[in-house]
C-alpha cells in the first residue's frame, strides 16, 4: 500500500440486531479517533442505481439541467435552495450537483421566514430509462434510517439513552442528498486549486457543517482526511460501502468528544461521482444542548441556539461555499 493511505474502520451494519454492544464499541473508537469510518452491508441500498442515477443526470443536455438551476442562476426558476447547482470555474471548489431534501405537507409559521429552505423538490424530467425520482426518493429513506440506527448505535456506546440523539431528526430536519460531479479539466487548472506538492484540488479541505454525513464514493479514490497527526491521507477507495463522517454540529453537542475531521477531494483525472447524504437537524432545532450534560447532569450549561440561523450563516459567511454564498440571509 502506498504511504499515505487510510483504510477506514468497518462497521457491517448486517450485525446491527446480534453484535450491537461490539458495533457500538467500534463506533465510538472509530468517532473519537479518525472520525471517519466505512459502513457495509446496508440493505437495500443499491451503489450501482444511484452512479447509474448519477451518470444519467449530469449527461443531460444543459437546457434540461437549466431548468432545474436555483433561482440566483436562473431567474426563471423558484427553487432557491434545492435543484441544480453549476461548475463555477474559478472557484477552487469544482462540481456540478443536484440536491433533494425530504418533502414535509405542512410548514408552521415560526419557519415561515425562511420558507424556501423547506421549499419542494425539483425533478428532472425523465425518459424512461431509469426511474431517476423513486430511486432516489428511495435510496434517501433508507440512508436516513441508516443513519437513525447508527445514532442508536452511538448514543448506546457512550452510555446514554439510544434514543438521545434521534429526537433531534423527528421534526422535519433539514437534510440534504446531494449527487456530485467533478468534471475533468479541459484547459489546465488555474493557481487556485493547485496544492504545494502538485495535486489539483476538487474540493477545499472543510469539515461537514451539519450533523452526520453518510457519503456514497463509488469506488473512486480522491478523498482525503486529516488523521490525528496533521497529515493528508487517502481513503482506501471501498465498493459497495458508504464513508461516514461527522461534522460540526454533533461535535458541538458533544463538547467536541468526536471529530468532525476535515477532509478534500483531490482530481483523479477522470470524471468523478459521488454522493452525500448530510444529515441535518430541523430549522428549529436546539443545538445548544450538549447531550452528555443533559443525560449524565454533568458538563458545560445549556445556552439555547437554533440550528437554521446558525447553519446558514456558517455557509454563507464563515465557510463561503460557493454554493451557498448566494443563498438569502436568513
Ligand atoms: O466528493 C466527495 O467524495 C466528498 C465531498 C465532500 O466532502 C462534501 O461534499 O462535503
Ligand atoms: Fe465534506
Amino acid at each position: 500500500m502506498e504511504p499515505g493511505t487510510l483504510q477506514l474502520p468497518v462497521i457491517d451494519m448486517s450485525k446491527s440486531r446480534t453484535q450491537r454492544d461490539e458495533m457500538s464499541q467500534s463506533l465510538i473508537d472509530a468517532l473519537e479517533n479518525v472520525g471517519f469510518l466505512a459502513i457495509d452491508n446496508i440493505e437495500g441500498l443499491d451503489f450501482d442505481i444511484l452512479l447509474r442515477s448519477c451518470k444519467w443526470f449530469f449527461n443531460q443536455p444543459y437546457d434540461k439541467k437549466k431548468c432545474l438551476l436555483r433561482k440566483q442562476w436562473n431567474p426563471e426558476n423558484t427553487n432557491m435552495f434545492r435543484g441544480y447547482f453549476p461548475v463555477i470555474e474559478g472557484e477552487p471548489s469544482r462540481k456540478e450537483g443536484f440536491e433533494f431534501g425530504p418533502v414535509y405537507p405542512t410548514i408552521d409559521s415560526n419557519t415561515t421566514r425562511a420558507s424556501w429552505i423547506y421549499e419542494e423538490n425539483v425533478w428532472p424530467e425523465e425518459d424512461g430509462k431509469l426511474p431517476f425520482k423513486s430511486e432516489l426518493t428511495k435510496a434517501f429513506d433508507i440512508m436516513h434510517n441508516t443513519a437513525m440506527e447508527i445514532l442508536r448505535l452511538t448514543a448506546r456506546g457512550i452510555g446514554i439513552d439510544e434514543n438521545a440523539f434521534i429526537g433531534l431528526f423527528d421534526d422535519k430536519p433539514l437534510t440534504t442528498f446531494r449527487m456530485i460531479h467533478y468534471p475533468t479539466w479541459e484547459s489546465t487548472p488555474p493557481e487556485v486549486c493547485l496544492l504545494e506538492d502538485g495535486k489539483v484540488i476538487t474540493t477545499p479541505e472543510h469539515t461537514d457543517t451539519g450533523f452526520m454525513t453518510l457519503l456514497t464514493t463509488f469506488g473512486y479514490s480522491g478523498l482525503e482526511v486529516m488523521t490525528a497527526d496533521g497529515r493528508w491521507a487517502a481513503v482506501a477507495p471501498r465498493s459497495n460501502s458508504l464513508v461516514m463522517n461527522i461534522g460540526d454540529v454533533f461535535s458541538r453537542m458533544l463538547g467536541g468528544r468526536f471529530r468532525a475531521t476535515r477532509h478534500r477531494v483531490v482530481d483523479i483525472g477522470e470524471d468523478r461521482f459521488s454522493f452525500p447524504f448530510f444529515l441535518e437537524p430541523s430549522f428549529d432545532a436546539d443545538i445548544g444542548v450538549n447531550f452528555l450534560t443533559k443525560f449524565t447532569g454533568s458538563g458545560p450549561k445549556h445556552v439555547p441556539e437554533l440550528y437554521g440561523p446558525w447553519v446558514f450563516h456558517q455557509y454563507k459567511y464563515v465557510k463561503k461555499h460557493f454554493e451557498y454564498r448566494v443563498l438569502p440571509d436568513v
